[in-house]
């Protein structure tokens, strides 16, 4: 009978490794791939020692991802070019492809900021090995990708990684770390000057809608395991995605964003508008109260609505069909609550994810309108580097991509957090209400490393 655990399934993909020809006929990437009781994934990528790390897991108990190494890594100092895709797509994604393959990534808010260390602007990655799990049924995946002369060393590095496995073990608890020191850029009078400028009739005649966000860097007494955080995270906001990226020991990023940028089924297409934020309420009623005023209210409103017609539009002339949900319902997370619009498209014949990167990212939910007029306020303006904080993540796929927009997210250097919350800024903003909005945003994750 076959044994289904991790050790099991990793015995018989080194024996598959052994069964291999040394040569290959030609440059070829591959996937071996065997059935495991997925362990927890989680857990089981904080043991690892190999490293870029990588997880990610769907919204609504979507599917789940844990990987680790690299059988091929692009880590890009400008965002991808249709010369770059064109090459992933040719290598791995091709079409006649049996194996699924994927390239997990993301790429920066805004390609005209300096991009952070390890990050850079774009960077994927096709695992060298990946867990991927999917309900009750979960897979190891390996991946091989070389050329002819060097086929023999990818089949020995690939070994390497597979003998140098850990077991997966609990993650190491939170404990009780106490943050020492904040700083918030900009702080809050300058947030204050600046909403002004946004909301002044001269500016917003011409750019309605400005996405300003505030970095917060924290120092704590024991720097908490970005797993571990990413973990309790999840277990508040099930509905969000959750994931997280460590390219090397020094940095990781970590993101649970209830924000999808598209998902891609073929050449179905799914994406959202979602903006527009209050809190939740202590009781059901006030709760339901709060989330009545929220679709009644014409800033939030109006916040949605210019997201909605802008994500129309950009897709327009790549779809066959675009449809949209005319009024907003309510997506609840564990502190607070946004206007939803999904959105649905019939892509035409081979428009590629490079297109719709190109025309979805970044979104007015993070960006604002016109997007190149908001980004050079955002630019000039906010003072600090986005990074990856509002840049799109998730995987390149041949019959299947996801990409979810990175807020919500944290990312952890050596003995600091730093966080990001923005806020749609439009005409009818209020300075003190938006700077509430962004402490909302922050709750969840900030109880979280508060150890509460
Ligand atoms: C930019 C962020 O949120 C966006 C997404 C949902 C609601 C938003 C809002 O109501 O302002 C923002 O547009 C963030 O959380 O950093
Ligand atoms: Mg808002």
């Amino acid at each position: 009978m076959t044994e289904f655990t991790l050790t099991a399934a990793v015995a018989r993909l080194l024996h598959r490794l052994e069964a291999l020809s040394p040569t290959s006929p030609g440059p070829r990437c591959l996937q071996l791939c065997e059935a495991i009781d997925a362990p927890p994934l989680i857990a089981w990528l904080a043991a690892q020692q190999q490293h870029p790390k990588i997880y990610w897991r769907g919204r609504r108990n979507g599917e789940e991802i844990a990987a680790i190494g690299a059988a091929r890594d692009h880590h890009l100092s400008r965002q991808p070019s249709a010369e770059t895709l064109d090459r992933l797509y040719r290598d791995y994604l091709r079409a006649d492809h049996h194996e699924d393959l994927r390239l997990y990534g993301g790429m920066a808010f805004d390609p005209k900021q300096p991009a952070w260390p390890d990050f850079g602007q774009a960077h994927f990655v096709l695992p060298r090995i990946e867990l991927r799990r999917n309900g009750d049924s979960a897979q190891i995946r390996l991946a091989l990708c070389g050329q002819v002369d060097d086929w023999q060393q990818e089949l020995a590095q690939a070994r390497q990684a597979l003998l140098a496995l850990e077991p997966a073990a609990p993650l190491p608890p939170l404990g009780p770390a106490h943050i020492l020191s904040r700083t918030d850029i900009p702080e809050q009078p300058r947030w204050n000057t600046l909403i002004e400028q946004i909301t002044h009739p001269n500016f917003n005649a011409d750019t309605p809608k400005v996405v300003l966000a505030r970095q917060t860097q924290l120092s704590t007494s024991a720097l908490p395991d970005p797993w571990t955080v990413l973990h309790a995270w999840q277990m508040l906001n099930p509905g969000s995605y959750q994931y997280g990226f460590q390219f090397s020991a020094e940095h990781t990023f970590i993101s649970c964003s209830p924000e999808r940028l598209y998902q891609r089924q073929g050449r179905e297409l799914s994406t959202e508008a979602l903006a527009g934020t209050t809190v939740r309420g202590f009781t059901e009623a006030e709760d339901q109260a709060l989330a009545n005023a929220l679709l009644n209210d014409s800033k939030n409103s109006h916040e949605n609505q210019l997201v909605r017609d802008h994500i129309e539009q950009q897709l327009a002339p790549l779809a066959d069909y675009v449809g949209v949900e005319e009024s907003p319902t309510i997506l609840k997370l564990n502190h607070i609550q946004h206007l939803h619009r999904g959105i649905r498209a019939e892509l035409k014949a081979g428009v590629n994810d490079l297109q719709l990167l190109q025309a979805l990212h970044p979104t007015p939910a993070v960006g604002g309108l016109p997007r190149e007029a908001a980004m050079n306020f955002i630019r000039q303006r906010e003072g600090f580097e986005r990074g990856w904080y509002a840049g799109a993540c998730g995987y390149l796929g041949t019959h299947q991509s996801e990409f979810s927009v990175a807020i919500r997210s944290a990312l952890f250097s050596a003995d600091k957090v730093t966080l990001f919350a923005g806020a749609g800024i439009v005409a009818d903003s209020q300075a003190e209400a938006e700077w509430q909005e962004l402490n909302n945003k922050l709750t969840t994750v900030l109880g979280i490393l508060n150890g509460l």
